[in-house]
C-alpha cells in the first residue's frame, strides 16, 4: 500500500526530516525501503538489512528506541550490526485499519543529532506517533481515491457499453452523465455544444427523468415518447432516484428503443413458429393458386382477408405473408377474436392507460395493435368480433391511429392487417352481425383457402411432411405408411382439415412400432368410422368429436380453466374448442 503512494510518502519523509533535523526512512511491510532522506535516499527500493529492528516493530506493532545502535539486544540479529552508521534511532509502526503497513524511522548519524533526539525523546515519540497516523490516513486516502477512480472507470465502461441509453442528472436537472447510446437514441450526434452540464430540459421536453424528481417516485419500464426537431422515438424507460441523506441527489434513467424491444420480443416468441412459403406444403393446383397470389401480395401493405374452414392453414398463410414482407423483422402479433371474452377483447386490442377502469393493472397496458407496430397484425376469427368493437376497429384502421382506453392522446400506427375467418361474412352482413364498411376495408385482397377434401393431392404430401417433422421432434425414424394406411388417409373426408391430418400423424408416430405407420396405429383416431353405418362419414366424425369434447369437459369442468385443459389435451386451440362448442 505504501508503495502505491510512494511519492507522497517520500514527501512526508522529507517534511519530517526537516522538522526533526535528522534523517528519516520509511519501509513497507515487505521490508522494502519506500522513502528515505540523506544516506537512505539512494537505498530506496532496496530491502532493509536482515534481522533489523524494523522487523521487530512490524511484528510487535510497537515503537522501539535504539539508544546505542549495534550494542543493544534489538540489534543482535541485524546483518549490518557491525557496519551500522546510526548513532540513535526511533522506529514507529504505521498502522491503518489495525494492520501494520510499514515502519517510519528517525535516525541520527552523529553525536549532535543524537543529543538533539535524546533530549526531546518524549516529544519525538509523540510527534512520530502523530506522523504515523497522518501517513496512514494519507496513504489510505490515496488508495481509496485510486479505487474510486478505478470503479469510476469501470462504471463508465459499463455505462458506455450497455445497449441502453443512460442519462444521469443532478437534483437541478443538469446532465452529469450521458452515454453514447443515449446520444444516438436521442439523435444528438450533431449537437455542437457539450451536452454534459446542460439542463435536460434543453434537449428533452418533459422527460420522465424529471417527472421522477417532481413526483419523488422511481419509474420502472414506462413507455415514453421523445420528440425533437422532427425526430421521434419511443422508449421503455426506467428512472431511479439517488438519495443523499434523505434528499434527492439526482436521477439515473435508462431507456431502450421500443422498436428493438418489439423486435427481440418478437424474435424470442416467434422462433419456433417461423412459417414461410417454403414450409407451406402442398402441390395441388387449388393450393398453388392461392399460394402464388399470397406471394405476390406479400410485398405490399394491402390488407388481406383469408377465408377458409378451420384448420386449412389460415394462420400459417398469414405468417408466411408477414415473413416474406418488408415487415418481417418486426412483430407478427395475432389476436383471436373468438377466444378472448368480449369484455377483454377491447383492452387486448387497444390497451389502456393506468387506472382506466377498476381492476385494471396499475401500470396500464400496451394494446396488441400497438405491439405490432411496424409489423403485421393478424385478426383471427374476425367474424366473431362484437359489433361495437367492429366500429372502433374500423375507426382505427381509417385513421391509422390508436387511443388507449381511458387515454386522451392517440398513437400513430404503422401496421399491416391480415384478417381471417371461417365464417361467411357476407351472410353475417345480411344478418346485421358484421359491418359492411369494415368488410370492405378488410376484403382488399381476398384469399380463399381450399379445404383438404378439395385437394386430395396434398394429403400424402402433407402426411409425409408431418412424418418428417414429428420423427425429428420425437427422435423417431419411421419411414412411411403402409399402402392400407395411405388408402385410408386418401379416402377420409378430413373435416378438421390439415390440423386433423397433422394430429393423426403425430398420434400414429406415437403408437407405430414398426418401420411404417399401419392403419391400426391410427384407426383409433377415426373411431366414428366403424359404427353407425347409416350416417355419412362427416356426420359420424362430428358425432364422435362432440362426444369427445363433452367427455373432456365433464372431466375438467365447463369453466374457462376446464376448457383450456380440455383444449390442450385434445390438441386443439382454445378458439377451435369455443367454436366447436357453439357449433354443437
Ligand atoms: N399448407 C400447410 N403446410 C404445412 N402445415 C400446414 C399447412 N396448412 C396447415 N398447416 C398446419 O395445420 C395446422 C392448422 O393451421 P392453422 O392454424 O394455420 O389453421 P387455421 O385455418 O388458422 O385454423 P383455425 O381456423 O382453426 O384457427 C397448423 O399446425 C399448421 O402448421
Amino acid at each position: 500500500m505504501l508503495r502505491r503512494a510512494a511519492k507522497s510518502v517520500q514527501k512526508i519523509a522529507e517534511a519530517i526530516a526537516a522538522t526533526a533535523n535528522c534523517n528519516v526512512t520509511i519501509i513497507d511491510s515487505n521490508l522494502v525501503r519506500i522513502a528515505g532522506t540523506g544516506p537512505y535516499q539512494e537505498k530506496i527500493k532496496d530491502y532493509t538489512p536482515e534481522g533489523s529492528a524494523f522487523i521487530k516493530v512490524l511484528q510487535n506493532k510497537k515503537t522501539i528506541v535504539i539508544e546505542e545502535p549495534g550494542e543493544e539486544q534489538t540489534c543482535f540479529d541485524c546483518s549490518e550490526r557491525n557496519h551500522c552508521i546510526e548513532t540513535y534511532e526511533i522506529c514507529s509502526p504505521i498502522i491503518w485499519n489495525g494492520e501494520v503497513m510499514g515502519v517510519i524511522g528517525i535516525c541520527a548519524f552523529d553525536e549532535e543529532q543524537k543529543r538533539y533526539l535524546q533530549e526531546r525523546k518524549e516529544q519525538f515519540l509523540n510527534f512520530l506517533g502523530k506522523m504515523s497516523q497522518l501517513l496512514a490516513s494519507k496513504v489510505g486516502e490515496i488508495i481509496l481515491f485510486e479505487e474510486i477512480e478505478t470503479r469510476n472507470r469501470e462504471l463508465d465502461a459499463v455505462i458506455q457499453n450497455v445497449n441502453q441509453g443512460v442519462i444521469c442528472i443532478d437534483a437541478q436537472g443538469r446532465i452529469t452523465h450521458i452515454n453514447e447510446k443515449a446520444i444516438d437514441l436521442l439523435d444528438l450526434n450533431h449537437c455542437i455544444h457539450d451536452i454534459k452540464n446542460t439542463s435536460i430540459n434543453s434537449i428533452w421536453d418533459n422527460p420522465l427523468i424529471l417527472k421522477a424528481i417532481e413526483d419523488r417516485t422511481d419509474y420502472f419500464d414506462q413507455e415514453e415518447y421523445y420528440e425533437r426537431q422532427g425526430y421521434k422515438k419511443g422508449f421503455l424507460t426506467t428512472a431511479k432516484i439517488i438519495y443523499k441523506e434523505g434528499n434527492i441527489a439526482g436521477v439515473v434513467s435508462t431507456f431502450t428503443d421500443l422498436d428493438n424491444i418489439q423486435k427481440s420480443a418478437f424474435r424470442l416468441r416467434e422462433k419456433n413458429t417461423d412459417f414461410t412459403f417454403n414450409t407451406l406444403i402442398g402441390v395441388s393446383d387449388a393450393l398453388m393458386q392461392v399460394k402464388n397470389r399470397a406471394i405476390k401480395v406479400a410485398n405490399f401493405d394491402s390488407t388481406v382477408l383469408i377465408v377458409g374452414e378451420s384448420g386449412t392453414g389460415k394462420e400459417v398463410f398469414a405468417r408466411a405473408i408477414h415473413n416474406a414482407s418488408p415487415r418481417a423483422e418486426y412483430p407478427f402479433v395475432s389476436i383471436n377474436c373468438s377466444a378472448i371474452p368480449e369484455s377483454l377483447l377491447e383492452s387486448e386490442l387497444f390497451g389502456y392507460e393506468p387506472g382506466a377502469f377498476t381492476g385494471a393493472n396499475k401500470k396500464g397496458k400496451i394494446g396488441k395493435m400497438e405491439l405490432a407496430n411496424k409489423g403485421t397484425f393478424f385478426l383471427d376469427e374476425i367474424g366473431d368480433m362484437p359489433l361495437f368493437l367492429q366500429a372502433k376497429l374500423l375507426r382505427v384502421l381509417q385513421e391509422k391511429r390508436v387511443t388507449k382506453i381511458g387515454g386522451l392522446k392517440s398513437q400513430k400506427l404503422d401496421i399491416r392487417i391480415i384478417a381471417a375467418t371461417n365464417k361467411n361474412l357476407e351472410e353475417l352482413i345480411e344478418k346485421r352481425m358484421f359491418r359492411e364498411d369494415l368488410y370492405y376495408r378488410l376484403n382488399v385482397i381476398p384469399l380463399s383457402l381450399p379445404s383438404l377434401d378439395k385437394r386430395p393431392e396434398d394429403v400424402l404430401v402433407l402426411a409425409e411432411y408431418f412424418l418428417r417433422l414429428y420423427n425429428k421432434r420425437f427422435k423417431k425414424s419411421i419411414k412411411g405408411f403402409t399402402e392400407e394406411a395411405k388408402d385410408f388417409l386418401l379416402k377420409y373426408s378430413w373435416p378438421g382439415n390439415v390440423r386433423e391430418l397433422e394430429n393423426i400423424i403425430e398420434y400414429g408416430i406415437n403408437f407405430a412400432e414398426g418401420e411404417l405407420i399401419q392403419l391400426g396405429d391410427i384407426r383409433d383416431r377415426f373411431r366414428a368410422f366403424s359404427y353407425n353405418q347409416t350416417k355419412s362419414l362427416k356426420e359420424r366424425v362430428k358425432e364422435y368429436e362432440r362426444e369427445t369434447i363433452e367427455k373432456y369437459l365433464e372431466r375438467y369442468g365447463w369453466s374457462d380453466e376446464g376448457k383450456e385443459k380440455a383444449a390442450k389435451d385434445l390438441g386443439i386451440s382454445r378458439a377451435t374448442l369455443y367454436r366447436k362448442l357453439s357449433q354443437y
